[in-house]
């Protein structure tokens, strides 16, 4: 249907030299990127690059010492902001965080990337139909966006906006890379056009009446003409990435689905717009704009960038590049998948290590999404119930990877069970009881009190378990066996009753003592392997264990080793740290209901634990 008339713009070659040289860090530290080549690639292939970036120390003695200092470096979608953030932006985001915090915990330098998408016709309507300029618009979407990551405990190291003048320059300079590289040239195009998802559908996906899958609305015919992108060129590179590497998209079946859309032939897109103001000026043509792809997925390298004032694309990659991880929704898999690798190569760039795809969170089964406005709003969920209950909710309840439905009744009965009842109860009960019998002062150190004790084992044995979750991704995993170890400590402590020891007293007073210890290091081993979830609830429980605010910003994945408390160690006076969430309203007029909150100091996290 579409039709084509292909000039070809520029066919020079462009040699890529790899960066030899870096910026130099400090006096005898000085990073390096090295780049090879693919072992995989083959001599008929654009050649795949492949950089790890590395730290050579030098040692006193003059000689080199090699550490590995690769940033972790992961990223959100960078969000339209044709509308205000929802639950599914949100989704993608905590998880990011979860992901970032555990990989700080392990001790890693983590370059956390986020940000907001701005340009294009969709953002111009919509701020018209607000009677703001486009530049306005941006800035009170763009906000409300780092607001809510801020309501959510959200910890990013970079926030990136597609209108930033540093991000323009390196798109520019990325656009100058691709077309001496020969893979950009102009061309009529003529189709149906998403208005929605601006870009063109292929008729035979459509739906009835021309209408778009996603945004059940019709297309409208278009032409115009624009540059593509020569994708094709890179069928077989790309082929090759997929067969050999395995982890390149997650989770697994969707490397099937990229594998597939690869084989059935891939075809050059269109990376201009003729007819769209609000955009980055195509390079030698301002009657163009630069189109999204070409645009926002930049803002993964120019988040990067270290010198605001003459931003470099090799700068820019020198710091970071490239991404440990890209966490996106699946409905942009393709995007990330095959159209950026695609773009990287013919840029000489690395590929990112890895492009997973999770689910969609759903409402009567279509995505949340803010073209069909059926969506969540976060900021309400946060203000009603608090942070670690949603991030929890979301990262336990939808298996990462799968979609899932939101159901308020759900959440309550979820977090009430596990973080009010079965974490929150427990170290509650057990301080009551160190308090009352023990002036809330350890008398042992926890490796005593576990001495022969089986329940350590198992404790031992399910942290590593949350461990291995976290670094595969699986978070509802990992959140399941952080809430093993609080089952166990309940069990434990139904088992042992040391209320009645302690009437008994003597030597039965002496086990009971050992018993609180052991239970209370559960409790500061699981606060630690909840905080990428639930860092709040986690900082109070550790605010409860009579730890301060920068012991616990100091604590690594290696502080969940059993033996942590110490003999003298005070406690602080009991305090529930996750209030139970009171459902009052049960039958039909539950629209109209307002759900409160049994503790009705239901304040900030931050204030709550000033307080503490
Ligand atoms: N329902 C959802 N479930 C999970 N993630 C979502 C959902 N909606 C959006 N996201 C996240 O946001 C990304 C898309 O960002 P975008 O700003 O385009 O939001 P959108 O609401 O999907 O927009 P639109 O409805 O206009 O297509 C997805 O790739 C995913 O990371």
């Amino acid at each position: 249907m579409a039709g084509r008339v292909l000039f070809s713009l520029q066919n020079g070659v462009w040699l890529f030299s790899p960066l030899s040289s870096m910026n130099s860090k400090g006096k005898h530290l000085r990073n390096r990127l090295h780049f090879h080549r693919s072992p995989f690639s083959s001599p008929s292939s654009k050649s795949v690059m492949f950089c790890s970036c590395r730290s050579h120390l030098q040692s006193q003695s003059g000689g080199e010492e090699s550490i590995t200092i690769e940033p972790f470096v992961l990223t959100t979608p960078l969000y339209y902001v044709n509308a205000p953030p929802h639950m599914g932006s949100a989704y993608t985001t905590i998880a990011a965080d979860a992901i970032a915090r555990f990989q700080r915990l392990l001790g890693k330098k983590v370059i956390f990337v986020t940000g907001t998408d701005e340009h294009g016709e969709k953002i111009a309507t919509a701020a018209t139909a607000c009677g703001a300029s486009p530049s306005e618009h941006c800035d009170t979407i763009s906000h409300a966006y780092k607001m809510l990551w801020k309501d959510l405990d959200v910890s990013y190291d970079k926030f990136i906006r597609t209108t930033d003048p540093s991000h323009e320059a390196i798109v520019k300079e990325f656009y100058s890379r691709v077309l001496g590289n020969g893979d950009i040239y102009r061309a009529d195009y003529e189709g149906l056009y998403c208005i929605n998802c601006e870009e063109y559908k292929d008729e035979k996906e459509l739906l009835d009446n021309n209408c778009c899958p996603i945004h059940l609305k019709p297309c409208v015919q278009r032409k115009e003409d624009n540059y593509f992108f020569a994708l094709s060129k890179y069928q077989k590179s790309l082929e090759e990435v997929l067969a050999h590497n395995p982890d390149f998209v997650q989770p697994s079946f969707r490397l099937n689905e990229v594998q597939s859309w690869v084989r059935s032939g891939l075809r050059d897109f269109s990376i201009s717009r003729a007819s769209v103001d609000w955009g980055i000026p195509v390079p030698n043509d301002n009657k163009q704009t630069i189109y999204v792809w070409f645009d926002a997925l930049l803002g993964y390298i120019s988040a990067l960038s270290e010198n605001k004032e003459k931003p470099t694309l090799q700068g820019a990659v020198s710091s970071g590049w490239p991404a440990s991880l890209h966490l996106i929704g699946k409905d942009i898999l393709r995007f990330h998948a095959v159209y950026w690798p695609a773009m990287l190569m013919s840029a000489g760039l690395s590929i990112p290590r890895t492009v997973f795809g999770h689910g969609f969170l759903t409402k009567d089964g279509m995505k949340m999404g803010k073209s069909l406005g059926n969506t969540l709003d976060p900021k309400d969920l946060v203000n009603r119930f608090g942070s670690d209950a949603v991030r929890y909710f979301f990262l336990r309840e939808v298996e990462f990877g799968s979609d899932g439905d939101y159901s308020e009744d759900r959440f309550i009965n979820i977090v009430n069970a596990h973080l009010a009842n079965t974490i929150g109860n427990l170290l509650n009960r057990t301080l009551g009881l160190l308090k009352k019998n023990c002036q809330s002062t350890l008398a042992v150190d926890s490796t005593i009190a576990a001495e022969g004790n089986a329940f350590k084992g198992t404790v031992e044995k399910l942290v590593e378990k949350a461990r291995i979750h976290y670094e595969s991704l699986s978070l509802s995993s990992a959140c399941e066996a952080v809430l093993e170890i609080g089952n166990a400590g309940n069990l434990y402590m139904d088992d042992h009753a040391p209320w009645s020891l302690f009437k008994k007293g003597g030597a039965a007073s002496e086990a009971a003592v050992k018993d609180l210890v052991t239970i209370l290091e559960a409790m500061r081993i699981i606060a630690i392997a909840l905080s990428p979830i639930a860092p709040s609830l986690s900082l109070r429980i550790y605010a409860q264990l009579g730890y301060s605010k920068d012991q616990f910003d100091a604590t690594t994945w290696s502080d969940t080793k059993w033996g942590g408390l110490k003999q003298g160690q005070v406690m602080a006076q009991p305090k529930p740290v996750f209030a139970r969430i009171e459902n009052l309203v049960e039958g039909d007029n539950r629209e109209a209901s307002e759900r409160l909150v049994k503790d009705k100091s239901r304040v900030p996290q931050t204030q709550r634990f000033a307080e503490a």
